[in-house]
Order: structure tokens, then sequence, then C-alpha cells
């Protein structure tokens, strides 16, 4: 049997808050996993845990216990064996992309990490990309401040995917969009992911977004995993109370 892209097993992580301070629990034996071409929404309010699964996902925060497995192995500790294997969107795309780059060279980078060379060798990878996210190949002599706020992410996601990673961290990736354009970042998302197989987490505090991408839902409360359940399922017959409180309020 294949093993899932992603896993996360009896995961705790905990932050110590200087001398004499006791330690926050961020996460509190977590597991949950993650197949190719399949998203798996993660929501909760804020506190919950959610960014911190997203980072010990991607080895940005090693667990004070528990396992992340990879394709079935541990997750390698050096950053250079991870490197275009796994990408992350965030809410913010400058938090990604550099405003002294240009759109071509930021989407080009990870893929000169990894091969070495530039925007004029990776050219052709970089436009069909451009493509792929529904912008102009011209775009790619632009920079960041030059585009909206919905191009901005679509470059993110360019740039996430020009490797062609197995995994991918959605961390309120759609947030600080008008709901229109946060529509068509997540129509994007659904096609991108059906051409690329990749796997994902989509971090969100929004339920409705979450259930525009997510074929199954994890639901986090104080660090912990409190449901998990196929996306229909969770939307029609939340089971947990605290699932039913969130979808109250939606
Ligand atoms: N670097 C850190 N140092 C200390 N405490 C932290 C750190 N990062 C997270 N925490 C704490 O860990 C807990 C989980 O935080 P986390 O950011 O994972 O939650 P979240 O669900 O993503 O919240 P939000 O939606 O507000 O980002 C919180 O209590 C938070 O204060």
């Amino acid at each position: 049997m294949t093993p899932p892209v992603l896993a996360i097993e009896n995961v705790t992580v905990q932050f110590r808050r200087g001398l004499g301070a006791a330690p926050v629990t961020a996460l509190d034996d977590v597991t949950l996993s993650v197949d190719a071409g399949q998203t798996l929404g993660v929501v909760g309010e804020s506190g919950s845990g959610k960014t911190t699964t997203g980072k010990v996902a991607l080895g940005l925060r090693r667990p004070d216990s528990g396992v992340v497995r990879f394709n079935g192995r541990p997750l390698p500790r050096r950053a250079r064996a991870r490197a275009g294997r796994m990408q992350a969107v965030l809410q913010h795309p400058q938090e990604s992309l550099d405003p002294r780059m240009r759109i071509g060279e930021s989407i080009a980078e990870p893929l000169g990490v990894l091969e070495g060379g530039g925007l004029r060798r990776h050219r052709d990878r970089v436009d069909a990309m451009l493509r792929d996210v529904s912008l102009e190949p011209e775009m790619a002599t632009r920079y960041p401040h030059e585009l909206s706020g919905g191009q901005r992410q679509r470059v993110s996601i360019a740039r996430a995917l020009i490797t062609h990673p197995d995994f991918v961290v959605f961390d309120e990736a759609v947030s600080a969009l008008d709901v229109s354009v946060q529509a068509r970042i997540l129509d994007l998302i659904v096609r991108l992911q059906a051409e690329h197989g990749f796997a994902a987490l989509f971090i969100s505090h929004d339920l409705a977004a979450v259930r525009a991408v997510s074929a199954r839902v994890a639901v986090m409360h104080d660090g912990v995993v409190v449901e998990m359940a196929d996306t229909e399922r969770f939307y029609s017959t939340p089971e947990h109370p605290y699932s039913r409180r969130l979808l109250e309020a939606l």
C-alpha cells in the first residue's frame, strides 16, 4: 500500500515562554495524514494550533515528541533535502515574494535552488507556470507592488508549484483577499491539484473556504484534533460539540 504523502503521528509541541513560565502546549498528541491529490482542511479558532501543525509538517519546527513522515520516511532534517518537495503558500504573499525581485525571478528562484541557473535558464517553465495560474507571461517583468492582491497570491502559488512539490501547505492563503477574488483562487487551487496531484494541508479559520477545497477536515481545539471527518459528513452532521459551535458561527 502507498503510504500517505505526509503523516503526523502523535506529535506534541511545547513553547517555552522564558524562565519560570509554564510552557504552552501548542500541539497535544496530534495525528493526521494526507494522501496524494488530496486536501485536508485544518480548522479551529485562533491559537488552536493550526499554524504550528503546518510548520511541523514542513519541518520548520521539530516536534518535542512524535514523528513526521514524508512518503513513508521520517522527514529529512536538512532543509536542503526537503527543498522543492514541500512548499508553503502563506496569507500575505509579501512573506514569500521579495519586493525587489521581478515576478519571473521570484518564480524561478526555487528551481535555481534545485537545479542552478536563474530566470534566463528556466524562462519556458516560468512562462508555462504563469499561464497555469491564469497570468500573462508578460507579468514576469513586473514587481510585486505593481500587482493586485489576487495576482500576487497567484504568483505565490506559481512559485510554490514550479518545482512540482509532493506536498503544499496553504496557511490562511485566501484570508486577506476579497470574497470574489477568494473564490477564484480556491477554484485555481482545486484545478492545479487535479493537474499536479500534490497533497495539501489547507489551514484556515474560514470554514466556507475549507469546504470548497478539502476532501477531509480536521478540527483543532487547544492543540488537540477533536474531530476528523470527510468534508460532506462534517458539514452536514458535525459530531464534536466544538465543531457544531464553529459551524453555527458560520
Ligand atoms: N513561537 C512561539 N512562541 C511561543 N508560543 C507560541 C509560538 N508559536 C505559537 N505559540 C502558541 O502556540 C499556540 C498555537 O499557536 P498557532 O499559531 O499554531 O495557532 P493557530 O491556530 O494557527 O492560530 P492563528 O489562527 O491565530 O494563527 C498558541 O497558544 C500560541 O500562542
